[in-house]
């Protein structure tokens, strides 16, 4: 199959050792920042990319796009698959399997224009496969869904960047072994995964002194990476490479983003960076959907929060009302991967892992 032509492309490989470990699942747990704080936000937060200022509603509280996405959503009912007044993206019915596992099974979702909307579940939940389907990594067995109103069925990912959508995805190592800059320009070819990444990076690398390297610059001086351009990718921190997928995400000028995890092993000290910056995002007109553990960001910054369970939506809300919603909490606790392993579990996990390895290294030979 040809290169352009790839819907499912997979992304194993994790970043590099990173200084700080990804926070752990816990359920609906409270850390270090307290919820709904607004982020400090440096001056330099306040540019957008064209220069133009941009309030993302920091220190002061929250700021215009965030209150007029939030009075957007106050009357919407709190039932999963609830109407939006003005939605962005509609899914219908999406069902993946993985064998006899039903991996994801959506009967309907919106998703509002303008806000973030935050993906929460239990490990094993569904949701990166969800966002997988959504952006055309994956393919499904079942459904439909539509953005900005036109079908998004079937097409591929890079496509699905050029209407507007783009996810971020992690580092893998091909992409860790470019430079930052390098890994710019690969995005403003949309989203490709590992296998992809040098053959692409060697089409883009020819015009290399254009427009999108203006881009690519504006960019790394808005996420404070501009001393970086000519590191390894594979040699920054935890948070800067979070910082990095995204600038890369905003090369192709999408008007969705979807962020996978932004929070997972960033050090305390880029939290709040991170933060202002998806804050930036909707402040900039974008609507943003992201899958996170962490609770305190996904009360401080969502508009909205779409919960998962077992595949299928369980619940839909703001973020206080979610959070204290009885049916979520149950949905958190009977999250298998978060109960504690029986020395049993391990042994056959361990035994299961090795018994793959084998057969790698049989396929290898
Ligand atoms: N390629 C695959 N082959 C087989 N099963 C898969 C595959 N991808 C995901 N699954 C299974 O589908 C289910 C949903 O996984 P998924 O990764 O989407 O959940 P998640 O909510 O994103 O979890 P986490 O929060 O841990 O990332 C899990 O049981 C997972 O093991």
């Amino acid at each position: 199959m040809p290169a352009d032509d790839r819907t499912y492309e997979p992304t194993a490989d994790g970043p590099g050792p990173d200084p700080t470990p990804p926070s752990p699942p816990t359920p609906l747990a409270t850390g270090s920042h307290p919820a709904g704080a607004p982020s400090p936000a440096s001056p330099d937060d306040l540019d957008g990319v064209d220069g133009a200022p941009v309030d993302h509603g920091t220190p002061a509280g929250p700021g215009p796009r965030a209150l007029a996405a939030r009075a957007a959503l106050r009357d919407v009912p709190r039932v999963p698959g609830a109407p939006k007044p003005d939605p962005v993206l509609v899914a219908e019915g999406v069902v993946r399997r993985f064998g006899g596992l039903t991996a994801v099974d959506v009967e309907h979702v919106e998703i509002q224009r303008g806000a973030i909307t935050a993906l929460i579940g239990p490990n094993g939940a569904g949701k990166t496969t969800f966002f997988n389907l959504l952006t055309g990594f994956d393919r499904p067995d079942e459904g439909s869904w539509t953005f900005e109103g036109r079908s998004l069925s079937r097409v591929p990912a890079h496509r699905v960047a050029r209407r507007g959508m783009v996810r971020t995805f992690q580092l893998t190592k091909a992409l860790s072994r470019l430079t930052v800059i390098e890994n710019m320009r690969l995005g403003a070819a949309g989203q490709v995964g590992e296998r992809f990444a040098s053959a692409m990076f060697r089409r883009l690398w020819k015009g290399q002194e254009d427009s999108n390297t203006r881009r690519a610059d504006e960019l790394l001086r808005r996420f404070k990476l501009d001393a970086k351009r000519e590191d390894f990718a594979g040699s920054l921190s935890g948070g800067q490479r979070k910082l990095l997928e995204m600038a890369r995400a905003l090369m192709t000028e999408p008007r969705m983003v979807m962020l996978d995890e932004p929070m997972a092993g960033v050090n305390p000290a880029l939290t709040q960076s991170l933060l202002g910056h998806v804050k930036d995002l909707r402040e900039q007109g974008m609507t943003v959907l992201f899958v996170e553990h962490d609770m305190d960001m996904v009360r401080d910054i969502s508009d909205w929060v779409i919960v998962m369970a077992q595949g299928s939506v369980v619940a839909e809300g703001p973020p206080d009302a979610v959070m204290a919603d009885p049916a979520v909490i149950d949905a958190y606790l009977g999250g298998h991967h978060d109960a504690p392993l029986t020395e049993e579990d391990e042994a056959e996990q361990l035994a299961a892992a090795e018994a793959e390895l084998e057969h790698e290294r049989e396929a290898g030979r």
